[in-house]
């Protein structure tokens, strides 16, 4: 079945007052996105498995055993819904009404927007992996602060009721990086893997984009008769990370999600282009030594006014020193930075950037020698 008309069956099969995510209010037929715009920034759920030592199941294909019938009714728990699916050697990759699910023989990542409940399906996960002969050895939940968390549903609508929600299922530590006023990333991890059994080479890399360049979001409102292919290609994001399997969506009217699947690297873009609300999330798991020239290009693409880059390095990663990455672009200022070394061989570091002066041209040519000041916060271990 082609997409569109996949989608549309979904939606049209939805509840009355729901289309995916999207929520009437239940008193005039405004949804609560038109009134307070659509919650761009996601909830990340990364869950990484072990062979469980007493199951007798043991598999190459551990997650990827799952069909996409059964991922839904996982995904049915955080209210969202599969719209498209593309798979290569390493992985199986998930468009979503609300964002993206790619699952590895041994990892679930999952990052949903809007007000879905993403974790209400960590039982499920659970218990999946269980029948896949897996059990947990690794958590991260992450998310940047939200522009309407009162409009969330429980346990969304405070990051320390996240946390208690995790905590009744594992036992993890909660971080928040960054200013708490301002742009902030809220990062949870539980870590139950054994240490030096085996080397951690895992890097993830987000940036997270706000207050966007009007003429580039124009390119997200859908126009009759152009392929999303065209929208990917002209936008530029295609030549982001070229030669790789790309499913890209476009929403009605307006809105754009894709994912990429670049050998065992998975990379995707997210697109709130409404003005009131405007927002753009780029992920990727590519073992880059450094995302300098990445991110650079990532803003020629996208042009935000602001926006918060985020990267998880563990100590084998290629990206080895995550202090020194995220070199400044010359047309943003930074504004903070936070790192933090975690005892469990890995560091995060977050960062948040603002355009300089509206006047100034948009470009994120690298210009080393012009760095503003830095407000800068180094977090010991353990803290
Ligand atoms: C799912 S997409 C991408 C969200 C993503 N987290 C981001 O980075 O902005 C959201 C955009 O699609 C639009 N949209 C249109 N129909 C939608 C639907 N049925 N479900 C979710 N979003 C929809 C929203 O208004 C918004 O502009």
């Amino acid at each position: 079945m082609p997409i569109m008309s996949t989608i549309d069956k979904l939606f049209n099969e939805s509840d009355a007052g729901f289309i995916g995510n999207h929520q009437h209010n239940g008193y005039t037929n405004e949804t609560t996105e038109e009134i307070y715009g659509f919650e761009g920034p996601e909830k990340k759920l990364d869950i990484r498995f072990c062979q469980m030592k007493s199951s007798k199941i043991s598999t190459k294909s551990g997650l990827r055993m799952i069909n996409k019938e059964k991922w839904q009714t996982v995904l049915d728990s955080a209210r969202c819904t599969i719209i498209s699916q593309k798979s290569n050697d390493y992985m199986d990759a998930y468009v979503l009404s609300e964002s993206s699910l790619f699952v590895y023989p041994r990892r679930a990542m999952i990052k949903t927007c809007g007000t879905t409940t993403l974790l209400h399906l960590i039982a499920k996960m659970i218990k999946v992996g269980q029948e896949c002969g897996l059990e947990v050895e690794m958590v991260l939940f992450s998310r940047k602060n939200l522009n309407h968390p009162s409009k969330q549903v429980f346990p969304h609508c405070s990051f320390s009721d996240e946390v208690e929600f995790l905590n009744k299922s594992f036992q993890g530590q909660a971080y928040v990086m960054g200013p708490l006023n301002k742009d902030h990333w809220n990062l949870y991890i539980a870590d139950f893997r054994k240490s030096s059994t085996f080397q951690r080479t895992e890097q993830t890399f987000e940036v997270m984009m706000h207050d966007l360049d009007p003429k580039v979001m124009e390119q997200f409102f859908k126009k009759p008769d152009q392929p999303v292919s065209e929208v990917t290609e002209k936008s530029g994001i295609a030549g982001l990370l070229p030669g790789s399997l790309i499913d890209d969506f476009q929403f009605d009217p307006c809105g754009y999600s894709m994912n990429g699947l670049l050998n065992q690297w998975y990379w995707t873009i997210h697109i709130t282009p409404e003005s009131h609300c405007s927002y753009v999330s780029f992920d990727t798991n590519l073992a880059l030594a450094d995302y300098n020239q990445l991110l650079a290009n990532v803003l020629e693409v996208f042009k935000p006014g602001r926006f918060t880059a985020a990267i998880y390095a563990e100590d084998g990663s290629p990206c080895g020193d995550p202090y020194s990455s995220l070199d400044l672009p010359s047309a943003y200022s930074i504004q903070n930075k936070t790192v933090h070394g975690f005892d469990g061989g890995y560091d995060v570091v977050v960062c948040n950037y603002s355009l300089v002066g509206k006047e100034k041209k948009h470009s994120t040519k690298q210009d080393l020698t012009s760095k503003s000041p830095l407000e800068c916060n180094l977090i010991s271990v353990g803290n």
